[in-house]
């Protein structure tokens, strides 16, 4: 990036901010949120408030020594970061640090009965279950009669849209659902998208929410699988629960078998999914990495090899486009080409926008939205984008 300037890596100390208000409003929510989906015991009831306390007044505490994945997190900075306030390390750190304390405390990781047990699964089934979700899967139907091309283009703006189904997004900003979505993205990169798609062989696509988000993301993998406009698809999905609703592979499996159980189109497509997972045409994984504080210009080799070997990847959501150009307040028009230069091959952001980082704009875009909304455009998750760079 020879000439753009890099900004600090966000943190989320600054009073009235967005960032500050989710560690120091959406985190307790959640967790009292957690504490109804179950009938935790009193055990884990206690490890919940004293996260509560600890996450809004107090300082980042170690993982227990027998902690399986500690090494991980000090190879990704823990020691440096222990004692210090949640507000004052990287935004970015401080969320994702976040959800393994979560996780510690409802006995995730075991051992106990509740190993493996999703604390957000009733509100993702709840989600994938819901009136929405059918009458978008009863929608295919109509798609059916289309031409390839527009079914095509309309499963990309499904996968695209779907990103403003994010469980942990509406628990802090109740009016998220109901704010009407602009229509018209903010950068539109669409066509160098199907440009790279028409050569392509393999799509990794790096997944975001389940339930509403991760549902329009496998149809539009199903339908590049079936119109052979790939070959095979690499989905890219959390390790273990995390940000409330992000993927994991028991979220692609409820996924896949509602699509399967689901009347007309959608069935079909169900049922390609399920041939393609059985035949190794989708292969889902569960990386890490994926749930890693930090920025994916830090990718491990392994992971850096995955996509190196995509004809394109996809990255889908706002967490993952603050991880893929880094978690800085760029200004507005610095080039998504320049902040995604170390990235390995083709690469596409799908987003909509629900926080301040943002790249890639032209100065007019830029100046209209900030004529309209303020910086509201930034977090209000009515915007999206389309971005891609290496074509
Ligand atoms: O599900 P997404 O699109 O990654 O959004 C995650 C949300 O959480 C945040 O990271 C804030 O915690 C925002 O970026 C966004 O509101």
């Amino acid at each position: 990036m020879p000439h753009t300037p890099v900004p600090p890596v966000l943190l989320g100390d600054e009073p009235g901010s967005f960032r500050r208000g989710v560690l120091a409003e959406r985190h307790p929510a959640i967790i009292r949120q957690v504490r109804e989906a179950f009938p935790y015991d009193a055990e884990v009831r206690r490890a919940l408030d004293e996260l509560a306390v600890n996450c809004t007044r107090g300082a980042l505490e170690p993982l227990p020594d027998e902690a399986h994945d500690l090494d991980r997190w000090r190879a990704w900075g823990l020691d440096g970061h222990l004692g210090t306030s949640w507000y004052d390390v990287p935004w970015l750190w401080s969320e994702s640090y976040f959800y393994r304390q979560l996780l510690q405390a409802v006995g995730y990781f075991g051992p106990g009965v509740w190993q493996g047990v999703d604390p957000f699964r009733p509100m993702k089934l709840a989600e994938l279950e819901s009136a929405e979700t059918e009458a978008e899967l009863a929608a295919l139907d109509d798609l059916a009669e289309r031409s390839a091309t527009e079914r095509g283009r309309a499963l990309l703006h499904g996968s695209l849209w779907g990103n403003r189904a994010d469980l942990g997004f509406r628990l802090s900003d109740a009016g998220a659902e109901e704010r009407a979505a602009v229509s018209g993205l903010v950068a539109d990169d669409s066509d160098a998208l199907w440009a790279a798609l028409k050569d392509a062989t393999v799509l990794c696509l790096v997944a975001d929410n389940a339930g509403r988000e991760l549902v329009p993301d496998l149809l539009f993998l199903a339908h590049l699988l079936t119109e052979h406009q790939i070959e095979r698809a690499v989905l890219h999905v959390k390790p273990y629960p995390y940000y409330v609703s992000d993927a994991t592979f028991d979220d692609v499996l409820d996924a896949v078998r509602a699509l399967v159980a689901a009347p007309g189109a959608a069935g079909e497509f169900g049922r390609r999914l399920w041939a393609a997972l059985s035949d190794g045409t989708l292969v889902v994984r569960a990386h890490p990495f994926s749930a890693s504080p930090l920025p994916y210009a830090d990718m491990p080799d392994d992971l850096r090899a995955d996509f190196a070997g995509a004809s394109v990847t996809v990255f889908k959501g706002d967490l993952n486009y603050r991880r893929l150009v880094g978690d800085r307040l760029w200004a507005p028009t610095t080039p998504f080409a320049d902040v995604t230069a170390y990235f390995p091959g083709v690469v596409a952001a799908l987003r909509t926008l629900k926080s301040d980082v943002i790249t890639g704009l032209s100065a007019e875009t830029e100046a209209a939205l900030t004529a309209s909304e303020g910086q509201g455009w930034r977090i209000g998750g009515t915007r999206a984008l389309i971005q891609v760079r290496g074509v």
